[in-house]
């Protein structure tokens, strides 16, 4: 199941100052994070809010999580919620180990997880954090405000946003040992609304298009973030956007640190009118996305909220 070598998803340019609402600008990125949206479900944004030196303090301090301790990092699990802290040790994915940090944009979402893994916290870890996961997230909005705006639904994005928590999972992907599997990430969709991922120099991403072709997505630049579109923003869209299937797949011999950001809103999402019309029947009943995230028996949309 090789990829597809000259496909390329599309390249977003936001590191325009003036890409504020209103602008020319903002309303040409609007149309263009609609389309590729629409056509891939997946893009690459170029932004440049994040400096050398956060760039080297938050994989610097991803480093120092991973090298604690397993029995340390099997501490991160969220007791009662359906959010996932630690994976790793899993013998069919021996390269890959994740965290996870629920409310992952706030200082004391971060300070929290600090405080399981450090006995006394660590400070330094989650100033870099914090930083790096408000640059993601202030992103993540902005994408958020132009997906609503292209539809003509701006109306609803306020909302939307104030009702959003943030699920920021840090991972770990190691190179595999000769006769290893490459595998690192099984093929999946999210089931955020929008994900943001961010990583060092390695790439190892991979999304299949709807035409079930495989893209290895280069995103080794240290302005490069990728968006993904989860479920939840295919069930919103009615199906205009599709949730892509990805995976992570290792090569060469260094370690590849990755976050994703993940939106989720704490109340129920529903298909805007202006979205329902003859071409384009209601799809979804208004569903509870948190509520997916505990839905792991069937993994289709349309199981969990299909008309
Ligand atoms: O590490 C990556 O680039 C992707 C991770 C991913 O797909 C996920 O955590 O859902
Ligand atoms: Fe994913």
């Amino acid at each position: 199941m090789g990829s597809e070598g000259h496909l390329k998803l599309p390249v977003l340019d936001f590191t325009k100052e003036d890409l504020k609402p209103g602008t020319s600008s903002w309303l040409f990125a609007c149309k263009n994070v609609r389309q590729a949206l629409e056509d891939h479900g997946c893009f690459v944004i170029e932004y440049n809010k994040a400096s050398d030196e956060l760039q080297d303090g938050v994989f610097g301090a991803l480093k120092e999580l991973f090298d604690l301790p397993t029995e340390t990092k099997m501490k991160n699990k969220y007791e009662g919620q359906p959010l996932k802290g630690y994976v790793g040790q899993h013998p069919k994915l021996p390269l890959h180990e994740s965290l996870g940090i629920y409310e992952g944009t706030t200082l004391e979402g971060i300070q929290n997880f600090a405080n399981q893994m450090w006995p006394i916290g660590n400070d330094q870890f989650c100033k870099y954090v914090h930083e790096f996961a408000k640059v993601a997230e202030e992103l993540d909005q902005m994408v958020a405000r132009m997906i609503f705006e292209s539809y003509g639904v701006e109306k609803y994005c306020d909302s939307y946003i104030e009702s959003t928590s943030y699920l920021l999972r840090l991972l770990n992907n190691r190179a595999p040992k000769e006769n290893e599997s490459s595998l690192g990430f099984v093929c999946h969709t999210d089931k955020s609304f929008t994900t943001i991922l961010h990583q060092n120099h390695i790439n190892a991403l991979v999304v299949e298009t709807k035409d079930g072709k495989w893209i290895d997505v280069d995103f080794s630049s240290p302005t490069a973030f990728v968006v993904v579109a989860g479920d939840a923003l295919m069930a919103w869209s009615n199906d205009r956007i599709q949730s892509p299937n990805h995976k992570v797949v290792m090569s060469g011999k260094e370690t590849r640190y990755s976050m994703g950001l993940f939106a989720f809103n704490r109340g129920i999402l529903q298909v805007p009118e202006e979205l329902v019309d003859d071409e384009h029947p209601l799809q979804y009943k208004p569903f509870n996305h948190l509520g997916l995230l505990n839905f792991t028996y069937v993994s289709s949309m349309k199981d969990y909220c299909g008309v």
